[in-house]
């Protein structure tokens, strides 16, 4: 989660958090917030009497309005800040995040593109990249943990593409992420297989929905009326042998790749975990490139093993998480 955070904020708004470090407290406490204020939100479901909370500031809705106040306090600050250096980053190489083109954007519109509609970008962005990509790499090596043939699988590719672990200082991990780019990370189709197996199984958004525009029939002969909510549960779809076979419950990243061991994508109406039509996720591209960085500094250098019981199982959240972490062992690969 530290290290997705991170990697949503350099990109996106050009600030270095360092939450995975711990060096920042001001970091530290802002994650802390976003996430209290994440599942405390997601109990208004469960929780009938949260309006009446929410006026006599009572609770769960006490803390919900001091976490809210941590963040707007920090998205504030990294707004202001931002502001002071965009002209400087305008004249820089061009490397430009998404927070700087939205201020040059609201330059031009600066009553509708306010410092709360950019307040909003930010955390649509961090709702959006954080937890999905942290929540998916989780489960990515419980799979691996679980099917220690696959995991081999992709240490070799991965060992085949990127080279082995052949340097033993210690920072090895460093030295492995710097080399990797795009054209790497395309050589390696059994992670990208892998990588989508898991969000077939374990779809970072597990349940999803959406208002019809109109009255509608669904293809099954379901009427829908206009203003009806429709949700649709990634999660069942994933592991419906209907949709994907007999073997819809195993964990088979073969079943991406044709016979000459390319990536075959399925239609996003069948595959759902990033959602279909024109609002399909926007960050996929990045998510996938994210991850991939990620597992393959990790599997260069380290095997995984379960590391405490079995008895995983997902909390409930907007987004899959694990419940309570996942506790793994990781042993240093020897060099091929
Ligand atoms: C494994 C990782 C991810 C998964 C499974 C995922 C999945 C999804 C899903 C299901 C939606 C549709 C939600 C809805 O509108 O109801 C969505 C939307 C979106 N995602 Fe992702 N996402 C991931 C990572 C990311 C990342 C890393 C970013 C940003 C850097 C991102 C940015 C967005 C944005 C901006 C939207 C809204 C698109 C729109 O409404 O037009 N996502 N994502």
């Amino acid at each position: 989660m530290r290290c997705t955070l991170d990697s949503i904020f350099e990109v996106g708004f050009g600030v270095e958090l360092r939450c995975l470090e711990g060096s920042s407290k001001e970091g530290g406490e802002f994650m802390k917030a976003f996430d209290d204020a994440s599942a405390l939100t997601y109990w208004r479901y469960a929780d009938p009497f949260w309006r009446l909370k929410r006026r006599f500031n009572l609770g769960a809705e006490a803390s919900l309005r001091s976490n809210i106040r941590t963040i707007d306090d920090f998205v504030s600050h990294v707004i202001a800040t931002k502001r002071r250096t965009t002209a400087k980053v305008r004249n820089d190489s061009g490397k430009e995040d998404i927070l700087s083109r939205f201020l040059v954007e609201s330059e031009k519109d600066p009553d509708t593109m306010n410092d709360r509609y950019l307040r909003d970008i930010i955390l649509n962005f961090m709702i959006a990249g954080k937890d999905t990509s942290a929540g998916t790499l989780s489960w990515f090596f419980y799979m691996l943990s679980k099917n220690p043939l696959v995991q081999h699988k992709l240490a070799r590719e991965v060992d085949e593409v990127a080279g082995g672990n052949n340097n033993n200082n210690n920072n090895a991990v460093l030295d492995g992420t710097t080399g990797i780019t795009d054209t790497t990370l395309d050589k390696m189709p059994y992670l990208h297989a892998a990588l989508t197996e898991t969000l077939r199984l374990y779809p970072a958004v597990p349940i999803d929905g959406r208002c019809s525009e109109a009255d509608d029939i669904l293809p099954d002969g379901t009427r829908v009326k206009k203003g009806d909510l429709v949700n649709y549960l990634a999660y069942s779809m994933g592991r419906m042998s209907y949709i994907w076979g007999d073997d819809a419950q195993d964990f088979r990243p073969e079943r991406w790749l044709n016979d000459d061991g390319a990536f075959q994508p399925q239609s996003p109406f069948k595959f759902v975990a990033f959602h279909g039509g024109p609002r399909i996720c926007l960050g996929r591209d990045f998510a996938y490139r994210q991850m991939k960085i990620i597992a393959v500094a990790l599997l260069r250098y380290f095997r995984f093993q379960l590391g405490g019981h079995d008895n995983v199982t997902y909390k409930t959240m907007f987004t899959l998480h694990i419940h309570g972490g996942l506790y793994l062992c990781a042993t240093p690969r020897p060099a091929p």
